[in-house]
């Protein structure tokens, strides 16, 4: 994991500028050429196999050929300024784009070598594969127990009550929440906190066994102990999932990515190991998001 800046600290206690070293040398790179990255965004026997990815609103291309790869558990950040793209191709990774009518996905885009966007693919069952974390915490109107036992029975991975039982206790374990809940897993999750509602979430995720999970600002809604609390899972977790997660915060990918890729106007500029890209960036766009410049 990174050297920068391992302990868990609330973004209030630290300005982001102060925790980022700059390099003394200016990158070298500096202009923005389509379809190319600088650092390393191929990795060896990847999860996901990215090409050539563009997505389109209407008329507009909000994704700009991007060719990445998402190796088999690693936790990788994507950060960038606002309407870069971030949260646009995450949604390529488990099709949540296809709920938008006017988005279009061209590219190749692969889940263990088979095409996600096959129209005979079953999107349920991708989306079971991969799952998703919201920025704002979405529990059903339900009980705690359901929604975490929500997937599991849809998908039927349960077939009597005591594995249903245990499905939900050990997915409310591994989210950092059972010792909480245990006593009132009839009461219903929207009295929850705000952390504890975005563990639920988690839980219901990892209830179904995914491979990947998918966190599109999981953080931006809780306070700083909520978010010590998932970043700490995050940690737990990526030893049994790959991680994808979009964050405003640069100490929050330093904290819990391996590679953090750079976005910028729908362009994926640079990919790295994370602590390169704060300590050492190639592409100057990069340094200049890094150094708060701009963002
Ligand atoms: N549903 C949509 N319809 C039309 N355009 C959209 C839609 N969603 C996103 N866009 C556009 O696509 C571009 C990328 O947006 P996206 O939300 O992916 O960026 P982002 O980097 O995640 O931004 P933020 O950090 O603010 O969440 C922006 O120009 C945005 O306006």
């Amino acid at each position: 994991m990174n050297t920068l800046n391992t302990t868990v600290t609330s973004e209030a206690e630290q300005p982001e500028e102060s925790t980022i070293p700059v390099q003394e040398e200016r990158p070298a790179e500096t202009k923005i050429d389509e379809g190319k990255t600088v650092g390393q965004p191929f990795s060896e026997d990847p999860k996901f196999k990215l090409r050539n990815v563009e997505v389109f609103y209407g008329q507009d291309r909000a994704i700009k050929n991007i060719s990445l790869d998402i190796g088999r558990n690693e936790v990788i950040a994507f950060i960038g300024p606002s309407g870069c793209g971030k949260s646009t191709f995450l949604r390529c990774l488990n099709r949540m784009n296809d709920s938008i009518d006017i988005c279009r996905v061209k590219g190749s885009l692969q889940l263990d070598d088979h095409d996600i966007y096959d129209p005979k693919r079953d999107v349920v069952e991708l989306r079971a594969r991969v799952g998703m974390v919201f920025q704002k915490p979405n529990p059903f109107p339900k009980s705690i127990y359901d929604n975490v036992a929500y997937g599991p029975r849809i998908h039927g991975l349960a077939n009597r009550k005591s594995d249903l039982d245990e499905i939900v206790e050990n997915s409310l374990r591994k989210a950092g929440l059972w010792d909480e809940v245990k006593d009132r897993l009839d009461a219903t999750a929207t009295g929850m906190s705000g952390g504890q509602q975005q563990r639920l979430c988690i839980a219901r995720a990892i209830a179904v066994s995914p491979e990947v999970v998918l966190m599109d600002e999981p953080c931006s809604a809780l306070d700083p102990i909520a978010t010590a609390k998932i970043e700490e899972l995050i940690a737990e977790l990526s030893e049994s999932y790959t991680i994808v997660i979009v964050t405003h915060s640069m100490q929050q990918a330093a904290r819990v990515s391996h590679r953090t890729a750079y976005f910028h106007l729908g362009h994926l500029v640079e990919v790295n190991e994370t602590n390169k890209v704060f300590t050492s960036p190639k592409h100057q766009l990069t340094e200049s998001y890094i150094t708060g410049r701009f963002g």
